[in-house]
């Protein structure tokens, strides 16, 4: 039996995980703001020089992207030079100045390099490798939690978000569509990634020593029937990479993590077996959110994305969806979620008492660009009767394989 300090019970693991990172030094997710906007920069001495300045990089950072190769560090770096005269400006200084956008900073900023994206968990998770399939050649930036990924991306820490939205075998990622409505983010895209799970221990556990395994609830979800087969005890922690950590940094002998071979590379940890996921084909579907909505367009296959409610009475989620049906129009996806600000709608009745009806929110996908006029009539046709409506997005569909 491992001793306690070996075996650490799962309402410390999320404190253990990131007051480990702290200690180690390495790349350190977003936590709270502003601290954190200065510990993703790639060059450590420019890093080191913006301690104190970052209220004022929040307010500056949309244009960081365009900004030059040090993703956004020298704009930075240049509060105050302005009042320098150009008779002080030596040599030296005219390669630290800011320098005028080329065409091929824009160019580059249109296919997403350079651009700084967050992402839920740590370097390793699928989220990360998401993001780069999104936007190649970006700054991939870790997020404690979902929520800190929509606020980086509100206050311009940071260009674009890419999170979970479903998967295939686990089903919806809940807590995402939640934010999508309480945050005021744009769905600019869609990513889809074939998630491959592997059993991770440290070096020399076999697979009959391990007790117990940790990873984020929808990959536990995923390889449910393997697990269950291994017989382990399952303890959900906030992103895969996190759990390969964890055991990695605890040396634990009787525990292992449910997350990717790049996870087992990065936290040394050894892959017990590969592609445990109870289906082989096993895909999450990411969004990608921005500031911004995209323009939409008519060329390509588009999806756009609504949340609407609906008053109480028979047939009217019928009536909501035949709007798209007698217009042909395709719907991908439909969630329904508790509607938070106003979970209950009471009915009066004069025979009966009060009835307590569930409020909800339903959230449609449909295969459809805003750009296209049969979708604009239907939207304009389910505004008629619904009590309330946003468009989310409108945004390229991802027809690549995952
Ligand atoms: O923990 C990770 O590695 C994540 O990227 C999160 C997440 C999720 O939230 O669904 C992403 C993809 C997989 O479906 C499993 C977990």
């Amino acid at each position: 039996m491992a001793s306690t300090s070996l075996a650490p019970t799962p309402s410390s693991i999320h404190f253990s995980i990131h007051s480990a990172l702290r200690n180690e030094g390495g790349r350190k997710p977003i936590t709270q703001f502003p601290r954190i906007s200065l510990k993703w920069r790639r060059n450590p001495s420019a890093a080191a020089s913006l301690h104190g300045v970052a209220g004022g990089r929040g307010e500056e950072g949309g244009g960081d992207a365009l900004n030059g190769s040090n993703n956004g560090v020298k704009a930075v770096e240049l509060i105050g030079v302005s009042d320098v005269t150009h008779a002080e400006i030596s040599s030296n200084d005219s390669q630290t100045l800011p320098r005028p956008l080329s065409v091929s900073d824009v160019a580059n900023s249109v296919d997403g390099s350079r651009l700084r994206v967050a992402y839920q968990g740590l370097p390793g998770a699928y989220s990360e490798a998401a993001a780069a399939k999104a936007y190649p050649n970006c700054e991939a930036v870790p997020c404690e939690l979902f929520e800190t990924a929509f606020d980086a991306v509100e206050r311009w820490l940071v260009d674009r978000a890419v999170l979970p939205i479903e998967n295939s075998l686990g089903g919806s990622i809940h807590r995402n569509y939640d934010l999508l409505l309480r945050h005021k983010l744009h769905i600019v895209g869609e990513v889809k990634y074939a998630v491959r799970h592997c059993l991770l221990a440290n070096r020399g556990v076999k697979k009959e020593n391990l007790k117990r395994v940790l990873s984020h609830p929808q990959a536990l979800a995923q390889c449910e029937h393997n697990l269950t087969k291994l017989g382990v005890i399952r303890e959900a922690v906030d992103d895969t990479a996190g759990a390969a950590k964890f055991v990695a940094l605890n040396k634990l002998q009787d525990t292992g993590a449910v997350a990717s071979s790049l996870a087992a590379e990065i936290y040394g940890l050894d892959i017990l077996a590969r592609d445990i996921q109870d289906d082989s084909d096993n895909v999450t579907r990411f969004l990608m959110l921005a500031r911004e909505p995209i323009i939409p367009s008519t060329g390509k296959p588009f999806k756009t994305s609504i949340v609407f409610s609906l008053e109480e009475g028979p047939g009217m989620l019928f009536k909501a969806l035949a709007v798209f049906a007698m217009r042909d129009i395709n719907l991908t996806k439909i969630e329904s979620r508790p509607c938070r600000k106003k979970p209950f709608r009471v009915i009066d009745d004069i025979c009966t008492i009060p009835l307590k009806y569930f409020n909800y929110l339903f959230y449609v996908d449909f295969e459809a660009s805003m750009a296209d006029p049969n979708a604009q009539n239907a939207l304009r046709h389910l505004k008629e009767f619904a009590t309330f409506l946003r468009v989310l997005g409108s945004y390229p569909m991802d027809v690549t394989e995952a």
